[in-house]
C-alpha cells in the first residue's frame, strides 16, 4: 500500500538511493518508495569551515554523494537513473560537527561531549533530476534539511565505555543510535526522530509535494481541528493540479477522526475541479472550513509584510543589533539613550523585532537572537546589512511606485530619485560616492554569503583562468580561490568600482590570484579567460543587451570554455516565491527581469552554448553551467 501519494508519483521513475546506511534505506522502503541503493563514493572530507552553518555542510556533503553517483551511473550506465537521492547526518554541540567515530576513543570523545547537553542534529537531503542529452548528465538539484534538539541525560563513565563495547556507535554520527541501545541516553526529543536515525521522512514527503504537486500558494495553510494540532500537511493531493488532468484520480480517505487538510479557504478537501479528494461530501466540509477560517491568514500575513520588512530596516538603520552584539541584555530606554530617539518609539520598535524573533526579551531587557547576531550585525562575517540598507535606502523608495512601473512596464527612478537612467549604473548606483558605496556594500554582503554555493555547485577545477564580469568587491573571487588552488580569477568591473574595491579585500589572505580590471563590458575588451562568470548581471538587461554580451563572451571562448551564470531561476509553477519578487524588483530598477531555465537555456544555445546544466539551490541564487561548443 502506498499511504502517500506522492511517493506513488515516484513509482514510474528508476530511483537510486545513494547510500550505504541501513536506516536510510529501511526508512524509504518502508514509506512504500521502491528504490535501488548504490553507495556513494563521495569522501565525505569538505572543508567544514567554509560553510556558514552546519546544515549547509550537511546538504552540500549530501549533494556531492547524490552527484558522484548519478555522474558514475551516467558513464556507467550511458544513462542516469531519473532521480537520486543523497543524505548526511550530522551532529553539532559546541559548534562542532561530529560524524562516524572514527575508534572508540573517538566516540568516548563524542559522547562525553553530548554527555547531559542537548545537541542538534541536522540531516542535509538532496533530490537530484537526472537526464541526459548527447550523453551528457543534466541535473536538477533540490536540497533541504531538517534539523532535530536531543538530549542526553547526565551518563556515567561506566555506562558510556559499555554503550561504546557494544559496538553500536561505530557506523552513526555523533557516536549514537538512538533507534537502538542508544535510545537509553535519551532524555527528550525535539522534532522528527527519523531524522535522527539519518532521514527526515516528513520532510522529503512534503518537498516531493512541491516538486510534483505545487499547490497555489495561498492554497496551504494551517487548518485546526478540536483534536488535531495545527498542522502543514502533504497527505491529501490530487493529481489534477493547476487545471490540468494527470493521471487518474489520487483519491486517498485517511482512518479515523483525524483526517486533515490543505486547501483554499472554503475549498477543503477539494481539488481544483471540484472533486472531493477526501471522498468526504464537499458542502460538508466546506461548512466546517468557512467556521474555521474566517481570517485569511495568508492575507493578513501579506497585509503585514511590508511592516515587518520596514521594522527590520529601521532597527538595522539605526544600528540596533550592532548594539546589542555581545551585552547579555539592554533596557529599552538604554537603547534609545544610545541611538538617539524616543524611549516609547524604540519600545516598540523592539518589542516588534522581539515577534519577528530578530530580538529576544526578558525582564532584564532585549537582546539579540541568534540570528540578528549572525545577519545583522553590520560587521559580522556573513551580515546581510548593506544588503537591507540598500533595500531600505534604494528599492524601499522604488517600490512605492510599483503601480506606475506596472502601467508603465518602466523601471521608476525617475520618480523615486529624480533621475533619468540612460546609463542605468551610473545614473542610479554611482552617480554620488554614498549610493557607490551603498551599492558595493549591498553586492558584497549578498555575494558572501552566497559565494560559496556559486563556486561549488559544479566542479569547476578543469578551468584555469576564470573572469568574473560585474564581480564588483570580488567577494566571489575570494571563494573561487579558496576553492580552486590553480584558479587565476579577473574581476571586471566598471572603473568607478574597481576604483574602490580595496576596502572589501580581506587581510591576511593571498590574494595574489585575483587580478581587478576595470572596464565597460558592454564597450570594451573583455579579458580572455577559460570560464566567464556572470552573477546578477543578466537579470538586469533586456534581451537585446544580454545578446550584445552573450556573443562577445562567445566569440571570445573557444571549444571546452566555460559559462557560469548566477540568477533566480522563474519556474512555471510560481513556487520559487523570491525569484517572482525579484522580477519585480528587477521591473522597478533596471531595464531587466529574471528568467526561467527555458530562456536561459534558449539564450546560452542561441550563443553557441551546450551542455547547459542547472543546480537549484532553493536558497537566493540558482547556477548555471555550460560549455561552448
Ligand atoms: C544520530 C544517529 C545517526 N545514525 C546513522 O549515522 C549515519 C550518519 O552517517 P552518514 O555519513 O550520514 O551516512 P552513512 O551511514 O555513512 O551512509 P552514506 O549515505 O552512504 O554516506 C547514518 O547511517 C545514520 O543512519 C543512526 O543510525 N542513528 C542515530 O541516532
Amino acid at each position: 500500500m502506498v499511504l502517500c501519494p506522492v511517493i506513488r508519483k515516484l513509482v514510474s521513475k528508476r530511483v537510486v538511493l545513494a547510500s550505504a546506511s541501513p536506516r536510510r534505506q529501511e526508512i524509504l522502503s518502508s514509506a512504500g518508495l521502491r528504490f535501488e541503493v548504490v553507495p556513494s563514493r563521495f569522501k565525505e572530507t569538505l572543508d567544514k569551515t567554509s560553510f556558514s552553518a552546519p546544515y549547509e555542510y550537511a546538504m552540500e556533503t549530501a549533494k556531492q554523494k547524490a552527484l558522484e553517483v548519478a555522474n558514475r551511473m551516467n558513464v556507467k550506465d550511458f544513462r542516469p537513473p531519473d532521480v537520486v537521492i543523497g543524505a548526511d547526518t550530522i551532529v553539532t554541540v559546541d559548534g562542532l560537527i561530529l560524524e562516524k567515530p572514527a575508534d572508540k576513543q573517538d566516540a568516548y570523545n563524542m559522547l562525553s561531549r553530548l554527555n547531559g547537553k542537548v545537541h542538534s542534529v541536522f540531516t542535509g537531503v538532496t533530490i537530484v533530476h537526472c537526464s541526459s542529452k548527447d550523453n551528457q548528465l543534466q541535473t536538477e538539484v533540490f536540497k533541504f534539511y531538517e534539523e532535530t534538539k536531543v538530549k542526553f541525560s547526565d551518563l556515567s563513565e561506566e555506562l558510556l565505555w559499555e554503550y561504546i563495547h557494544s559496538g553500536e556507535p561505530m557506523d552513526k554520527a555523533g557516536g549514537y543510535g538512538i533507534q537502538s541501545l542508544g535510545g537509553m541516553l535519551v532524555e527528550y526529543v525535539h522534532g522528527d526522530f527519523l531524522n535522527v536515525v539519518g532521514f527526515p521522512l516528513n520532510h522529503f514527503c512534503k518537498k516531493l509535494v512541491e516538486l510534483y504537486y505545487p499547490p497555489p500558494r495561498d492554497a496551504i495553510h494551517h487548518v485546526k481541528y478540536d483534536s488535531v494540532p495545527s498542522v502543514e500537511t502533504f497527505e491529501v493531493l490530487s493529481d489534477e493540479e493547476h487545471g490540468s488532468s494527470t493521471q487518474g484520480n489520487l483519491t486517498i480517505k485517511l482512518e479515523g477522526d483525524n483526517a486533515f487538510s490543505s486547501g483554499a479557504p472554503g475549498s477543503l478537501g477539494k481539488n481544483k475541479i471540484g472533486q472531493d479528494v477526501m471522498g468526504e461530501p464537499v458542502e460538508k466540509c466546506s461548512g466546517d472550513m468557512e467556521s474555521l477560517t474566517k481570517f485569511p491568514s495568508t492575507l493578513v500575513e501579506l497585509l503585514d509584510g511590508f511592516k515587518a520588512s520596514k521594522a527590520m530596516f529601521v532597527a538595522c538603520k539605526l544600528k540596533v543589533f550592532d548594539l546589542l552584539k555581545g551585552k547579555a541584555h539592554l533596557k529599552a530606554k538604554d537603547v534609545a539613550d544610545h541611538i538617539s530617539a524616543s524611549v516609547c518609539g524604540t519600545e516598540r520598535l523592539l518589542d516588534s523585532c522581539t515577534a519577528l524573533q530578530l530580538l529576544k526579551k526578558t525582564n532584564q531587557g532585549y537582546s539579540n537572537t541568534e540570528l540578528a547576531d549572525k545577519y545583522l550585525v553590520s560587521d559580522s562575517e556573513y551580515s546581510l546589512h548593506g544588503y537591507i540598507m540598500h533595500a531600505n535606502d534604494h528599492v524601499w523608495p522604488l517600490f512605492t511606485h510599483l503601480e506606475s512601473a506596472v502601467k508603465e512596464g518602466t523601471n521608476q527612478n525617475h520618480r523615486a530619485f529624480g533621475k533619468n537612467t540612460q546609463d542605468l549604473f551610473q545614473d542610479s548606483y554611482y552617480h554620488s560616492m554614498e549610493t557607490k558605496l551603498r551599492f558595493m556594500n549591498a553586492m558584497h554582503s549578498i555575494m558572501k554569503l552566497t559565494a560559496r554555493g556559486v563556486a561549488t555547485a559544479f566542479d569547476l577545477s578543469r578551468f584555469r583562468s576564470a573572469c568574473d564580469l560585474g564581480g564588483c568587491t570580488g567577494a566571489l573571487a575570494q571563494v573561487l580561490i579558496q576553492e580552486y588552488p590553480h584558479l587565476k580569477v579577473t574581476v571586471f568591473d566598471l572603473p568607478d568600482v574597481i576604483e574602490n574595491v580595496s576596502g572589501f579585500q580581506p587581510t591576511g589572505q593571498d590574494t595574489s590570484r585575483i587580478t581587478f580590471t576595470s572596464g565597460d563590458f558592454f564597450k570594451d575588451n573583455i579579458p580572455e579567460a577559460d570560464l566567464y562568470i556572470l552573477s546578477r548581471v543578466l537579470h538586469d538587461w533586456p534581451d537585446d543587451k544580454i545578446n550584445a554580451l552573450l556573443s562577445k563572451i562567445s566569440d571570445l571562448c573557444t571549444p571546452g570554455s566555460g559559462l557560469l551564470l548566477s540568477e533566480m531561476v522563474l519556474d512555471d509553477k510560481k513556487r520559487n516565491r523570491s525569484a517572482w519578487l525579484q522580477s519585480l524588483n528587477m521591473l522597478v530598477q533596471t531595464e531587466g527581469k529574471e528568467r526561467s531555465s527555458y530562456e536561459y537555456r534558449c539564450l546560452l544555445e542561441q550563443h553557441g552554448f551546450r551542455n547547459v546544466e542547472i543546480v537549484q539551490t532553493g536558497s537566493l541564487l540558482d547556477i548555471i553551467l555550460c560549455t561552448k561548443c
